[in-house]
């Protein structure tokens, strides 16, 4: 049987009919063959495709989800805190610029004061189209990574393009007796953004942080308080040095003419934060385009949160738990004692600034 089909098809070669029928059979298979190749070929491209854009949209959830867990490990660190919603770096620049980014120093830093509402100042001017702000934790590189170098220091700054200023915030920088010299060494024209807050205030919030972190610490009377009877304040613990502004201004006015230094309320940063991020974007020299349509009260924060967009609530950013927490009570007459000690420090630093900030009243 076999040797017949053998033969069988020995006799259609031979034939010219025979031999026309093959070149058309071997036509037919070809196409066949190239279709069925194009097919699996298209089936696992679309496949491909359709993985592609799944862990596009996987990448995106993570970096907005890493986004935030970086913000909850640093929250847990020292002073950062975290802003919901947060706009990552490049999304931010792409936003705003048009030309080639890169990495430059910073034209002006927020230098302090730690508590006094730094955090907010800088969110809020992450806003503006002209400014592009560091994310992150705080640099502290003019105060403890100085031996990092300059080039580690850039690396930190957001990408820019060059009609942008680029911002950082330290508050640590404030109370630093070297940060005023680095600085000067780096830009002798640096714009300083200084947030203060009433004093003992701010000393009560730096005391929540570190009860936060110790919840074991002894109360605020007591650290305030070397000798409770004999009733010395104790000026070296940091949370009380803070407060003493005309002190570390003094090392900052050594470096910098004042016009170059905008003191900025935190108090007011609180309750009109439009007004007072106004001065700071006429001190910056950019366009004043965030204004109160850009912030709305949060009853439930407590506190002024931000709208991107005019009327637009649903990509609002308020600051994160650790921003506005609830004080301990303090004993009134410890807060009276603080008053009276920080009224000749805060007359002269009124003095100095030009601006009476009516802590003492
Ligand atoms: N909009 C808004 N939301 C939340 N909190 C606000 C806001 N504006 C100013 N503040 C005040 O900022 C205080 C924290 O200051 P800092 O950001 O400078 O703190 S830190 O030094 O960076 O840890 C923080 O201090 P506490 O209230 O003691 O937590 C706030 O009072």
């Amino acid at each position: 049987m076999e040797c017949r089909v053998v033969v069988d098809t020995l006799r259609v070669f031979s034939s010219s009919r025979g031999r026309f029928k093959l070149f058309l059979f071997c036509i037919v298979l070809c196409l066949c063959g190239y279709l069925l190749y194009s097919y699996f070929d298209y089936i696992s491209a679309a496949r491909s495709l359709t993985h592609e854009r799944q862990r596009a949209a996987f990448d995106n959830q993570h970096m907005s989800r890493g986004l935030l867990n970086n913000n909850d490990a640093d929250a847990a660190g020292e002073e950062w805190d975290e802003v919901n919603g947060e706009v990552s770096e490049d999304e931010a620049a792409s936003d705003r610029s048009k030309g080639p980014l890169s990495k430059k120093f910073p034209q002006a830093i927020i230098i302090g004061v730690k508590k006094g509402g730094t955090r907010a100042l800088l969110e809020y001017l992450r806003l503006h189209p002209d400014i592009a702000a560091a994310s992150g934790p705080e640099p502290h590189f003019f105060n403890r990574n100085y031996d990092k170098g300059l080039e580690w220091y850039r690396s930190l700054m957001p990408k820019s393009t060059e009609h942008q200023l680029t911002i950082e915030k330290t508050p640590g920088y404030f109370i630093s007796k070297e940060a005023p010299a680095r600085i000067h060494a780096m830009s002798k024209s640096m714009k300083l953004i200084v947030v203060v807050r009433e004093p003992v205030t701010r000393a009560i919030s730096d005391y929540t942080q570190i009860l936060n972190k110790n919840p074991g610490m002894p109360s605020f009377e007591s650290m305030t308080f070397k000798n409770m009877s004999a009733g010395g304040i104790d000026t070296e613990w940091s949370a009380i040095q803070i407060g003493l502004y005309a002190k570390h201004l003094m090392n900052w006015i050594q470096y910098f003419p004042l016009k170059q230094l905008l003191v900025v309320s935190g108090d007011r940063l609180v309750t009109d934060p439009a007004d007072e991020v106004g001065r700071v974007q006429d001190f910056l020299g950019v366009r004043k385009l965030i204004t109160e349509k850009n912030f709305f009260f949060d009853p439930d924060k407590g506190f002024y949160c931000l709208k991107k967009a005019e009327e637009d609530y649903s990509v609002s950013h308020c600051l994160g738990k650790t921003k506005g927490r609830t004080h301990p009570n303090i004993m009134p007459e410890v807060i009276q004692k603080l008053k009276q000690f920080y009224k000749p420090s805060n007359k002269i630093f009124y003095q100095m600034v030009g601006q009476d900030f009516g802590w003492d009243e």
